[in-house]
């Protein structure tokens, strides 16, 4: 069970609270959704599975290549959401204006041999173009990523909406989503049972041993022994390499991705439309103090101005809680690298 403790409080001014209340009103009529990288092996995916969400009024995408025609082709699905298309950099701002919510499948993916943290170089700055074009033209939005390595681009992309004074910690997300599928997919297999009907929280961040799927925590419960538990834990921490080396050099994981995304725009849709009865909650990498890190994925609770709580981290077994233990240095070092990286962007006056 989760025990919910409030450990994120945020005091806002009177004004800025009936600002928020305004920005809710608005977003609960008319919600637009923008996706840059919409023209990528997810993107493409990502947009089919997004466009068929009535709950979405108007449906961006942006990409530096082919976004026209990928957005003519989803415009002809008899769907409520009107697909609007953009293209290039000069065109992100536009693209993003009067976003609710930013979903960023955009950048390299992963090949044979290389880590996630091989793609920093090449995906930092997509991530930074981003970050300033939503404090520039729709500071309000959610900003979600999905480009890696998650781990490092979430401490910079916060570190730039800082920069540009429009950083809050409940409205940035790093998306972790795939590991709580694969999590279920795979327990799921385990236990012979439809894995929908599986709930499992996966904490930690999304690279190797960072990821740290909480089998003590699944419902309906896990029956496997120690070893069959470590198995799976680390079927779902090399989930993503398993697919780089099934696609042999064309990418990576991107229908599952997709899936999983649109599952977690879903989410951020639904709390803020706040007409659910029960919880909405997801695993997600954002800023928090349930560990001594800046930045851990654990469920957080979704509302009208995105995180409306993080609770504490559950009891955890002696294997997970000696796995936490050794995560922790892990992507300590992952955000600090960010940080650093951001840092040498802003000083650098770039
Ligand atoms: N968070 C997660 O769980 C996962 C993350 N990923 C990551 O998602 C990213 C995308 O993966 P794929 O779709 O397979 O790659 P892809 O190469 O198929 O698509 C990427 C798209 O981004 C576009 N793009 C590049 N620079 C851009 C810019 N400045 N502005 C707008 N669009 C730009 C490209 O034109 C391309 O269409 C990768 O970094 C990958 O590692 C992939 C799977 C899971
Ligand atoms: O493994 C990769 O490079 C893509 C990814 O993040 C995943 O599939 O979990």
């Amino acid at each position: 069970m989760l025990a919910f403790r409030f450990t994120m409080r945020f005091s806002q001014p009177a004004l800025q609270q009936k600002q928020q209340h305004d920005i809710n009103r608005q977003r609960r009529r008319n919600l637009q959704v923008s996706v840059v990288g919409a023209s990528g092996g997810i993107g493409q995916a990502l947009s089919l599975l997004l466009k068929m969400n009535p709950l979405i009024e108007t449906l961006v995408l942006h990409d530096v290549a082919n976004t026209k025609g990928v957005a003519a082709d989803l415009s002809h699905i008899c769907t409520s959401p009107t697909v609007k298309s953009y293209t290039g950099e000069k065109e992100l701002k536009k693209a993003l204006k009067g976003s609710d919510i930013v979903v960023v499948p955009a950048g390299r993916p992963r090949r044979p041999g290389m880590d996630r943290k091989d793609l920093l170089e090449s995906n930092a700055n997509v991530a930074i173009a981003v970050a300033m074009a939503v404090s520039s033209v729709c500071p309000s939005a959610f900003l979600a990523i999905i480009t890696n390595p998650v781990n490092t681009i979430v401490p910079i992309v916060r570190d730039i909406l800082k920069s540009q004074d429009s950083y809050d910690p409940k409205r940035l997300f790093g998306i972790t989503t795939l590991d709580v599928v694969r999590a279920k997919t795979f327990l799921g297999q385990s236990l012979c049972i439809d894995p929908q009907r599986i709930n499992i929280p996966v904490i930690g961040g999304h690279s190797g041993i960072t990821i740290l799927p909480l089998f003590s925590q699944s419902n309906p419960p896990f029956k496997g022994d120690e070893s069959e538990k470590k198995e799976l834990i680390e079927r779902v921490q090399e989930g993503g390499s398993e697919v780089v080396k099934a696609k042999a050099g064309s990418g990576s994981a991107t229908l599952s991705m997709a899936f999983a995304g649109a599952q977690f725009v879903g989410s951020l849709i639904k709390g803020i439309k706040n007409e659910e009865d029960k919880p909405i909650v997801e695993c997600a990498f954002v800023e928090s103090n349930v560990t001594p890190l800046e930045f851990f994925a654990s469920p957080v609770i979704l509302g009208p101005s995105g995180i409306k709580d993080i609770p504490c981290l559950p009891e955890l077994d002696q294997l997970e809680s000696q796995m936490l233990q050794g995560l922790l240095p892990v992507l300590l070092k992952d955000i600090e690298q960010g940080v650093k990286y951001a840092n040498n962007f802003i000083t650098s006056g770039c």
